[in-house]
């Protein structure tokens, strides 16, 4: 539907005798432009914020684009509406009156986006005309940040790549301008404050880091004013309180709705400390915050500045170690004890409100049945009913984000243990900005790369020969797709139709990445490998014009993922065994064909590897990890994936069968044969025996 321009520009401008505010500031972020105003209809603010851009008309472009990108995450907040008509309060009128009152006449029917132009803000196409218009405008740290968002997005664009390059040139942008508009701040001067706290920067730290938590408590605060409306009464959550529709169901219905604001003002703190993209929440959010802080001030010798973070972490934790010696230690510096000095009062406030709240919800929990996920970790012990003490414990086991998220492990771990000779950390999990991945060389001989890409060819070719033309790929028309299992292998060495030699090798080097990925990610815990597949991806000449898909597109190895939430489901389909990935790759000779990692929207790339013989990319294989392939557009590539597992009971049975089919006695002529030609890759191979390290 089309709306003329002019409309909708009308009503971003400020109601006829309110006085024309003075030329605002941008905000950094996508901050609101007209504070309080209802959205306007994301599909209508960014077809005429387009019509504006094809006029030229800049400043209205860059107005109505932010509009929409603001109206489409409001939308995608207060999504589910209809889920609240199941709400216990008689409250078709409340319903009208909150849902008109954030968005506007007509609610959220109005605001329902079509799917392909869903897709287009998720692909951050917005972002690309903004790009173009601050740039008209002179805002070139505006249109760095645009561009930057956009390409975060779209990392083979093209042209946006060679733009970027041409802003970097630019004076007027600085490094920083560089920047993702779609991260909320609070998330954006935390991370920029512990970056210059890493490089002992604490004075620039500071500001940063008290920005990043008065941020955070205002992001806490404006989720919980949002409570009060019956949008949040949904989902899993939401708990049907018994006895509605009986007499006295007034009474419950009104507690029912009580204890929802309450159980949604709690999963605010939960809220904020989920970083956009992400599945779970930060653990402890706001105590590391804190943590930094005191640490910052102490670096940067305020002492009692320090004292005042140290005491407010001490509320959350009072028996924290580390806090406590620290607090002893600015005692005895700052010598008598000084009035006044205190835990911070905004804390202060924090934890009084939400143990009230807590105390009221467990209270529920106990007497009416509801139930309350509380999101802290840190809730003193006292306040839990006893009763339901037992139960919240294996409750809190199981939830994974309570648990610091695993550390990335620290070189030296990874010079203790068993290595092999000649391979080398290339990119650990920090380098690859995740938590459990790695890359590393060197696996294989260029030699050994031979051998197994002959052995994936004989194996094709023998199945070509027998009427079999290696199919299209599963995941894209304009791949070819072989897969080769070491039984196979081991069967079409027994036949003849392959060599021996490649065959075993496939078993050896499969043996190989398990012992590697068992020292690098599970020292403690057995991995067995699971499956072992080597797989040729070759492009289908003349089809690569224009080609818009992926070779392999975005998935995680273990789970079901959902990239509108982020969440990962461990069901099936998925193969929920699989605990550990490991790709190794055999060549480089071919175009496209890059793995990459990227945030669990499945849009977001967060780091990239390029095939050569012998890179291992190891990962964990669940929702943490999801990663696709670039499209193969030239040439063949091929790669051994293989998966490792914890569970015994899922151990590859075709491995040990091949490995049996490969050992039984042959007659002399094979073994002869066998012999003088593993004779001039023997010493290579030898070279690869297990050896400690140090
Ligand atoms: O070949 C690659 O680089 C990745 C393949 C992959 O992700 C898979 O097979 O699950
Ligand atoms: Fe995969």
């Amino acid at each position: 539907p089309l709306t003329s321009l002019s409309l909708t520009l009308a009503s971003l401008k400020p109601p006829p005798g309110s006085p024309e505010p003075p030329g605002p500031p941008e905000p950094p972020g996508l901050a609101l432009l007209s504070p309080g105003a209802p959205p306007q209809a994301p599909d209508l603010l960014y077809a005429d914020g387009l019509r504006a851009y094809a006029a030229g008309a800049w400043a209205p472009a860059v107005a109505l684009l932010r509009e929409a990108l603001r109206s489409q995450e409001a939308l995608g907040r207060t999504r589910g509406l209809r889920g609240t008509l199941r709400a216990v309060l008689p409250r078709a009128e409340c319903l009208t009156q909150c849902t008109a009152r954030r968005l506007g006449p007509g609610g959220a029917a109005r605001l329902r986006v079509g799917r392909g132009l869903r897709d287009a803000f998720r692909r951050r196409e917005p972002y690309n005309y903004l790009q173009r218009a601050y740039y008209q405008l002179k805002k070139l740290d505006l249109a760095a940040a645009a561009a930057h968002t956009f390409f975060v997005a779209n990392p083979t664009h093209l042209q946006m790549r060679e733009d970027i390059a041409k802003y970097r040139r630019m004076s007027g942008v600085r490094p920083q301008s560089f920047r993702d508009l779609e991260t909320p701040p609070h998330w954006a001067a935390y991370d920029e404050g512990l970056e210059l706290l890493g490089r002992q920067e604490a004075g620039l730290a500071l500001p940063r880091l008290e920005e990043a938590l008065q941020e955070s408590l205002a992001q806490m605060e404006s989720c919980r004013a949002s409570c009060e409306g019956p949008e949040e009464q949904q989902g899993e959550e939401v708990e049907e309180v018994e006895g509605t529709g009986s007499q006295g169901g007034l009474y419950e219905a009104i507690a029912g709705h009580w204890i929802r604001v309450l159980q949604c003002r709690q999963r605010c703190v939960g809220d904020t400390a989920t970083r956009p993209g992400r599945s779970s929440p930060v653990p402890n959010f706001l105590p590391s915050q804190l943590r930094q802080l005191h640490k910052a001030h102490a670096q940067a010798g305020n002492l009692s500045q320090a004292m005042e973070n140290v005491l407010s972490v001490l509320l959350f934790y009072p028996e924290d170690d580390d806090a406590k010696k620290a607090l002893k230690q600015y005692q005895a510096q700052l010598g008598e004890p000084r009035r006044g000095l205190g835990p911070r009062k905004d804390i202060q406030r924090f934890i009084l409100r939400s143990l009230g709240e807590k105390r009221q919800l467990y209270y529920a929990m106990e007497h009416l049945g509801t139930s309350f996920k509380d999101p802290d970790p840190w809730t003193p012990e006292a306040f839990i009913p006893e009763a339901l003490r037992e139960k919240l414990r294996e409750d809190q086991e199981k939830r994974p984000w309570d648990h610091e998220p695993p550390q990335p492990k620290p070189l030296t771990h990874w010079k203790d243990v068993l290595l092999l000779e000649g391979v080398t950390l290339t990119q650990d999990a920090r380098q690859l900005n995740g938590s459990e991945r790695a890359v590393l060389d060197g696996l294989l001989t260029p030699a050994e790369c031979g051998v197994l890409l002959q052995l994936a060819k004989d194996a094709a070719g023998a199945g070509a020969r027998s009427g079999y033309r290696g199919r299209r790929s599963p995941h894209t028309p304009h791949e070819r797709f072989e897969g080769l299992t070491v039984l196979k292998a081991a069967q079409l060495a027994r036949s003849g139709t392959v060599g021996r030699q490649g065959a075993k090798l496939l078993l050896e080097v499969s043996e190989r990445v398990r012992t590697l990925t068992e020292a690098y990610f599970s020292p403690e815990r057995p991995l067995h490998l699971s499956f072992t597949h080597l797989v040729c991806r070759s492009a289908i000449e003349g089809e690569q014009e224009q080609r818009m898909d992926l070779s392999h597109p975005v998935h995680a190895d273990n789970c079901v993922l959902d990239p509108d939430t982020g969440e990962c489901w461990r069901e099936p389909p998925a193969y929920t065994y699989r605990d550990y990935s490991g790709i190794l790759y055999l060549n480089d000779d071919f175009q496209g064909g890059n793995l990459f990692f990227t945030e669990p929207n499945a849009l977001t790339v967060t780091a990239q590897v390029r095939p050569r013989c012998g890179r291992l990319v190891a990962f964990s294989s669940g929702g943490e990890n999801p990663h696709g392939v670039w499209a193969v557009t030239r040439g063949r590539r091929c790669a051994l994936a293989l998966w490792h597992t914890w569970a015994p009971e899922h151990r590859e049975q075709e491995w040990a069968e091949a490995k049996e089919l490969l050992q039984e006695p042959k007659d002399t002529e094979e073994e002869e044969e066998e012999e003088m030609l593993s004779r001039d890759s023997s010493s290579e191979l030898s070279s690869h025996r297990l050896q400690r390290v140090q």
